[in-house]
């Protein structure tokens, strides 16, 4: 399965950098996972909402299988994570969505395959990084039937 996460903004902030090395490290076949970083727009609210979300378009081919994060959509269990990533859904490419300080336009949530929350919470696009990271690692965890995951 190839993973590929498209986040708005520069590359990891020192401050996340140690823990997403830490999943990332241990991170096993076949699970192959990239990072794409688009810019930030400097426009007002609205418009680099709009500009920013074209660029993610840009960055998804029609088979991807697209999952937004945003907390305004739907919980799923670590278990239900790596079934939706395990199953492979006849999706050659997951493709995980961070949007910047605005977030998204609809355009990018009405392309969304699944529209994923973390939280009802808000939290920091970086914060956000490394929570997707262990989770994508404990998710692989879990579809090998490794002991990282307890219930
Ligand atoms: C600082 S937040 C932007 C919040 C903004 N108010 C919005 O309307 O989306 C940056 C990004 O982090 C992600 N994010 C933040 N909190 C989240 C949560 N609880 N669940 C899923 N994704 C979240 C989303 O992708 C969001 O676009």
């Amino acid at each position: 399965m190839t993973i590929k996460i498209i986040a708005v903004g520069k590359k990891h902030e020192k401050w996340v950098t140690q823990g997403i090395d830490r999943y990332e490290t241990r991170l096993r076949k076949p699970w192959d996972v990239s990072w794409v970083y688009l810019p930030h727009s400097s426009l007002a609210e609205e418009q680099a909402r709009a500009e920013e979300s074209k660029r993610i378009l840009e960055k998804v081919s029609s088979d991807d299988y697209l999952i937004l994060l945003d907390e305004r959509g739907k919980n799923l269990s670590s278990p239900e994570l790596s079934a939706l990533l395990n199953s492979n859904l006849g999706f050659k490419q997951v493709v995980l969505v961070i949007g910047g300080a605005y977030g998204v336009d609809e355009s990018v949530r009405s392309r969304a395959n699944t529209v994923w929350s973390l939280s009802k919470l808000v939290f920091p696009h970086q914060l956000v990084r490394l929570l997707l990271t262990e989770q994508i690692y404990r998710a692989g965890e879990i579809a090998n039937n490794r002991p990282y995951h307890h219930v």
